[in-house]
């Protein structure tokens, strides 16, 4: 047994490029044990994973944390957003999943934008204005490109509710992760029914929606990496798992830098932005969780790295080049066909300004959506909690402070997606609120850097070179 002073929980985050498991004391938040291992994803247009293969990752994950794992007594599991899941009538999946970034269905999206009457229409009754993120897209490519995959789909789930119900047998959601689908209309936190009407999909192939605080089902038995009757708590998506694990409160904005670039806001206002900039997701509590997100930000710039042969740290100062660094094309702004592009290039630009000129391209678009996210009452001077892998790299925590002109705490904790499950799992046994019971571990704790003079040049600079080559950034590499 374990020297934990209360009950053990399991936290997981199954991300983009890997699943982490933490296995937490309820009663003190200290991680008794952890895990980590890799997904594969595809690249090009295309981004797929297979779900297979996140499960494998859990089981390893929990394999590394040895007998702690087996010892909780519930367990939540975070996850990618938006992700595509169909799975056969066995519970296999059909084909790969669709992930988030998967930039395919930018076409599909436009036509649903346009076939229930616009932008507008679609924030007031959805709260977002769908991407090429968005799962209904995905659903509406794979009808027009692979209907006989469609036609084999007997369920379709979203990353966090395919491994929930591996361990529980049955099909889950919750009202967070559901918000990212593009079928919950948060107006009336319900599947909208038209919608699902006008892409094929019958809703009963969807998951039940799990209130808050409702336990999702018990891990059933078998050869599963928990004990029989583990409680499973109803998960989320990754982003609502991070803002529990920070114990978050409307007005403290974050910045997320992983795979993804996000920044977001608790708010108890449903948000409803007409320009598509901010999705309007439900937290995983009862409030909203206005949230931008751009497809561009750590492994493009540690991409920029490795093509230029320096340490993603040796940035330099000064210079006249931007880079606006769209590799995977981009979503903030909603630039779907982009690819990089580089202006200013001279004969003295050093390789370490080339690369801090990529992290203030993918700084900028997220700092870009921070008032937007934010509530008008918001202090402004809350510091900006800075999360994600990239919260971790110095070049990225100034090139944040530098462009934002704020204060900007770095929590210690690492895996906040992971402790925000964790407390979910805790929440549960415990009657409490998840983000209290992360402020009660006190998982937000972390310096906080001063505030810095805003380079109004540099963002200035960025701004008009996006502006100038709009015709560019809206044409494939290929000039399509
Ligand atoms: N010390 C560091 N400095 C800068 N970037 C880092 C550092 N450590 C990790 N990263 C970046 O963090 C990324 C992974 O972040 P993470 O939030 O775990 O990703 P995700 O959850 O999206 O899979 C990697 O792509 C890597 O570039
Ligand atoms: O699409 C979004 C948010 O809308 C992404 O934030 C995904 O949820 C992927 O997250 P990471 O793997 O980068 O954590």
């Amino acid at each position: 047994m374990s020297a934990a002073e209360g009950p053990l929980v399991v936290g997981v985050d199954s991300s983009t490029q890997s699943t982490k498991a933490l296995v937490v004391d309820a009663a003190t938040g200290q991680i008794v044990a952890s895990g980590q291992a890799p997904h594969t994803v595809t690249s090009g247009a295309g981004r797929e994973s297979d779900p297979e293969q996140w499960w494998g990752a859990l089981c390893e994950a929990l394999r590394q944390c040895g007998d702690a794992a087996h010892e909780a007594a519930a367990v939540s599991i975070g996850g990618q957003q938006h992700g595509l899941v169909t799975l056969d009538a066995q519970g296999k999946p059909v084909r790969p999943a669709m992930l988030w970034n998967d930039v395919r269905s930018a076409p599909q999206a436009q036509r649903l934008i346009e076939e229930l009457g616009g932008p507008k229409a679609w924030a007031d009754r959805f709260g977002s204005v769908p991407g090429a993120s968005f799962t209904v897209t995905k659903w509406a490519w794979l009808a027009e490109h692979e209907p006989e995959a469609v036609r084999t789909t007997a369920a379709v789930r979203l990353p966090h509710d395919y491994l929930t119900e591996r361990l529980t047998g049955e099909g889950t959601t919750d009202r967070g992760d559901a918000s990212g689908t593009g079928w919950w209309a948060s107006a009336g936190e319900s599947y909208d029914e038209e919608i699902l009407g006008r892409v094929g999909l019958d809703p009963a192939l969807l998951p039940r929606v799990v209130r808050p605080g409702e336990v999702a089902g018990t891990v059933r038995g078998g050869d599963l990496p928990f004990a029989k009757g583990t409680l499973v708590a109803p998960g989320t998506g990754d982003n609502a798992a991070a803002a529990l694990g920070l114990g978050l409160r409307p007005g403290t904005p974050v910045l997320s830098l992983g795979t993804s670039g996000t920044v977001y806001a608790v708010s108890q206002r449903r948000p409803a932005d007409p320009s598509g900039t901010v999705a309007g997701f439900a937290d995983a509590r009862g409030d909203w969780l206005p949230l931008a997100c751009t497809l561009n930000c750590t492994l493009a710039v540690d991409r920029m790295a490795t093509l230029l042969g320096i340490d993603r740290q040796a940035v330099e100062p000064g210079g006249s080049v931007t880079l606006l660094p769209y590799l995977d094309g981009e979503r903030t702004p909603n630039l779907p066909n982009a690819s990089g592009l580089l202006h200013g290039l001279r004969h003295d630009t050093t390789p370490g300004q080339l690369l801090q000129a990529a992290y203030d391209g993918a700084v900028h678009s997220l700092l870009g959506a921070l008032e937007l996210v934010l509530d008008e009452d918001a202090d402004p001077t809350a510091p900006l909690l800075l999360i994600g892998g990239g919260a971790r790299g110095t070049a990225w925590q100034q090139t944040v402070q530098r462009l934002s002109g704020r204060a900007v705490q770095v929590p210690e904790a690492k895996e906040l997606v992971a402790l925000g499950a964790a407390a979910q799992a805790a929440g549960l046994l415990t009657g409490e609120d998840p983000a209290a019971v992360a402020r009660r571990w006190g998982t937000a704790q972390g310096p906080v850097l001063d505030p810095v003079e805003r380079d109004e040049a540099v963002l200035g600079r960025i701004g008009r070179v996006l502006s100038d080559a709009a015709p560019l950034l809206d044409r494939r590499p290929d000039g399509s």
